[in-house]
């Protein structure tokens, strides 16, 4: 019998923790009114549960992982944002501190594309970035060194950005490519174009699920399957909601088949990828060390994302005890990030600041 190593009862190393491992909730300062643990995170892990009790739990979490479904009033959902916000303000309001704690180091930054450089939008292939956006990236990567690090294709990524001058670091992290040699800030001005792909080997085996899932879920209306190279994009936003538990049953009865590939949640989408140990957050490291910051101390990176893949990223600057995480979120989320941003328009406010403070700063050496 093939192993089912995608469903949210599994427990195998490398999967995805944010649905699969049951974690304590952390610990409540007086005063504090906790937000809604998600409950994906309860209680999933070692249970023996059969078939429809995993959809049930996969469901569920698809639930969770759609925060404007909350059923909480708008007075208590209030209270619980002035809670969270208290434990990660905005990274507007503490630039000052942001960019003081960066003195004396390098600046790379990261950022995830939807929901952070682009709103979300029910169809995925019109998630533009304004213009606005763009010209703001552009000025930025002028300053500092800056990847896009998405869940995206990089082609499909670069048709959205269009700004040769980034790193780029598709498919969850698995297909990485920077600018030239020539780039400004490459410390190593001999080194070769950056191109990185750990998951080559599993090309052949996505597009054949790729294949099945786009025929299985025709009958489903509203879903989506994307092809993202290295790994595959379940759209759900526009399913009815009674749908969901049908969908996730007919992935469910493609990824059963194929043990190598994992299932993991974003912002209602399921997103299926290879069982590599690679993420986001190794993405980061990656490019850290290709641009000759590796074991550097004297290196900042700010790494800005909205979505739960988001999350590798920003525990892997919390291991490393450098830089700053910034979620982009109007609604309380567990995460590891340090700083807040509500949404895309408040992280062009952010880049802007830190484009002109860098400005100032190199005026005032000259
Ligand atoms: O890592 P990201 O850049 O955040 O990519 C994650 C997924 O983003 C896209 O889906 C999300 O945005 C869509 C457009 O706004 C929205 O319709 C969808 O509900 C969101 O999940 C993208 O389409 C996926 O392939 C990415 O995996």
């Amino acid at each position: 019998m093939p192993h089912q190593n995608v469903l949210v009862s599994d427990t195998k190393p490398g999967m995805d923790t944010a649905v699969m491992v049951a974690q304590k909730p952390p610990a409540v300062p007086r005063g504090y009114i906790p937000y809604p643990y998600p409950r994906s995170r309860r209680v999933l892990k070692n249970l023996e549960i059969n078939g429809e009790q995993r959809i049930n739990a996969w469901v569920d979490s698809m639930r969770a992982s759609s925060p404007t479904n909350a059923k909480s009033s708008p007075s208590l959902a209030e209270e619980q944002y002035t809670s969270w916000i208290l434990h990660h303000p905005s990274a507007l309001d503490m630039f000052e501190q942001i960019v003081d704690a960066s003195k004396g180091k390098q600046i790379v930054m990261f950022l995830d594309y939807d929901g952070t450089l682009s709103p979300i939008v029910d169809d995925p292939d019109r998630a533009f970035m304004s213009d606005l956006m763009r010209q703001t990236v552009r000025k930025l990567a002028r300053c500092f060194p800056s990847a896009i690090v998405t869940g995206r294709c990089i082609d499909k990524v670069y048709n959205f950005v269009r700004l040769a001058e980034l790193y780029y670091a598709g498919s969850h992290g698995m297909d990485i490519k920077g600018p030239s040699k020539s780039f400004k800030f490459n410390k190593d001005k001999e080194s070769e174009e950056v191109v990185f792909q750990p998951a080559s080997e599993f090309l052949p085996m996505i597009d054949e699920v790729y294949q099945q899932l786009v025929e299985k879920s025709k009958s489903t209306p509203g879903a989506k399957v994307e092809n993202n190279k290295f790994c595959i994009s379940v759209h759900f936003r526009c399913v009815d909601e009674k749908k969901w538990g049908e969908l996730a049953q007919k992935v469910r009865s493609v990824l059963k088949e194929y043990p190598k590939l994992r299932l993991t949640q974003g912002r209602k989408v399921l997103e299926i990828r290879p069982t590599i140990k690679w993420d986001k957050g190794m993405a980061l490291e990656f490019l850290l060390e290709s641009l000759g910051f590796a074991n550097l101390t004297d290196v900042f990176p700010v790494y800005i994302g909205d979505d739960k893949t988001d999350e590798d990223a920003f525990k892997k600057l919390r291991d490393r005890g450098q830089g700053v995480g910034i979620m982009v979120s109007k609604f309380p989320k567990d995460t590891s990030a340090s700083y807040s941003l509500q949404e895309p328009n408040e992280v062009m406010d952010f880049l802007q600041r830190l484009v002109e403070w860098k400005q100032v700063r190199t005026r005032s050496r000259v």
